[in-house]
């Protein structure tokens, strides 16, 4: 059932999504070496492991999808197949992420890097039924002057296609504090803000995310159930959360579906949507991580009008793709 449904993806990143094959052909193509050229090697190199212990061991996987990422043609590629693979389990609207600091490694510029990324998705868009935009992440292991650098580069796309600002990467308690500026400046340009927060850490780093960066859309945020404070403003400020379950199976956020928040905060009319985080790392589509949920709690078609809506007023699409968007389910 849920394959055919339309579908919003809010939180999905570039480089936890390439597909296998291309990451093999990439690498021949610009002599890049791999530790392996076998698919079956590759993929138990790239997918996270069932004994996967934390977030930290789980960002360990991008090095691998990353060291072919590095070619203008490469990144327009790999955003022009996850927009493809969206389409084909019926996305409607993506917002796709990544982080453009990540990508520097052969010398392309962060201007460069961005416009690959939105070519690619812009030609999908001319081939399938689905749109999209782009969020630039800012990596937490990387200094504040490169948030800085990253905030300027993506100013000039604010329009095409480049709609928010995230931070992402390794999570440590408190840290938002040293992002502010570089945060506010992004909001003063006119992006719009989502972080990653209460993951790895506590509900703490949820509160701080609102308060001292304006997050309008928390990344994950599951551990904002543990932190009634956060709680409380998450709610009352009609923060999005965006959800992604089989990841926070994966990193250890949580023990088991079961346990995780997403139930109880959609009952108690918290924003809740769902996504993937990583379709090659994790493992999984929006279809079979919809239906993980759905199973879980013993959800229905209700509920996912429900969950759909939600995303369609958190996402950061123009009011045209919203009403586009509405009219579909
Ligand atoms: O769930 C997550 N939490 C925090 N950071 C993440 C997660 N998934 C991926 N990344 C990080 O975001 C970078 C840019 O896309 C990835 O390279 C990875 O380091
Ligand atoms: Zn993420």
């Amino acid at each position: 059932m849920l394959r055919k449904l339309p579908k919003i993806e809010l939180h999905c990143h570039l480089d936890g999504s390439v597909r296998l094959n291309t990451i093999i052909e990439v690498a021949k193509q610009e002599n890049i070496e791999l530790p392996s050229f076998e698919v079956e090697t590759l993929d138990s190199l790239i997918k996270v492991p069932e004994d996967c212990t934390s977030l930290e061991e789980y960002l360990k996987r991008f090095d691998l999808p990353n060291k072919i990422m590095q070619s203008k043609s490469s990144l327009k590629r790999i955003a022009f197949e996850l927009l493809e693979d969206c389409a084909r389990e019926n996305v409607k609207y993506i917002e796709v992420r990544f982080a453009p600091s990540l990508h520097r490694q052969k010398g392309l510029s962060l201007e460069e890097i961005i416009e690959s990324v939105l070519e690619g998705m812009h030609e999908a868009e001319k081939i399938y039924d689905i749109k999209s935009n782009l969020i630039i992440g800012c990596m937490r292991s990387m200094s504040v002057e490169e948030a800085f650098s990253v905030v300027n580069a993506g100013e000039k796309y604010l329009n095409r296609g480049v709609v928010a600002v995230d931070l992402c990467g390794i999570e440590l308690e408190g840290f938002a504090s040293i992002y502010k500026e570089p945060i506010d400046l992004a909001r003063s340009l006119g992006y719009r803000v989502t972080i990653h927060a209460g993951e790895g850490a506590s509900g703490k780093n949820v509160l701080d995310a609102i308060n001292l960066l304006g997050a309008e859309r928390i990344g994950h945020g599951i551990r904002t159930k543990d932190t009634n404070e956060a709680y409380d403003l998450a709610k009352a400020k009609k923060i999005v959360f965006e959800m992604c379950p089989t990841s926070n199976v994966q990193t250890k956020a949580i023990n088991n579906f079961s346990k995780h928040p997403f139930y109880n905060f959609y009952k108690d009319d918290m924003l809740v949507t769902i996504s993937t985080d990583n379709r090659t790392v994790s493992d999984i589509d929006l279809t079979n991580e919809l239906n993980i949920i759905f199973d879980e709690f013993n959800m229905g078609i209700e509920e996912y009008s429900k969950i759909y809506l939600n995303a369609v007023d958190a996402c950061f699409a123009d009011s045209n793709t919203k009403d586009w968007l509405r009219s579909l389910i």
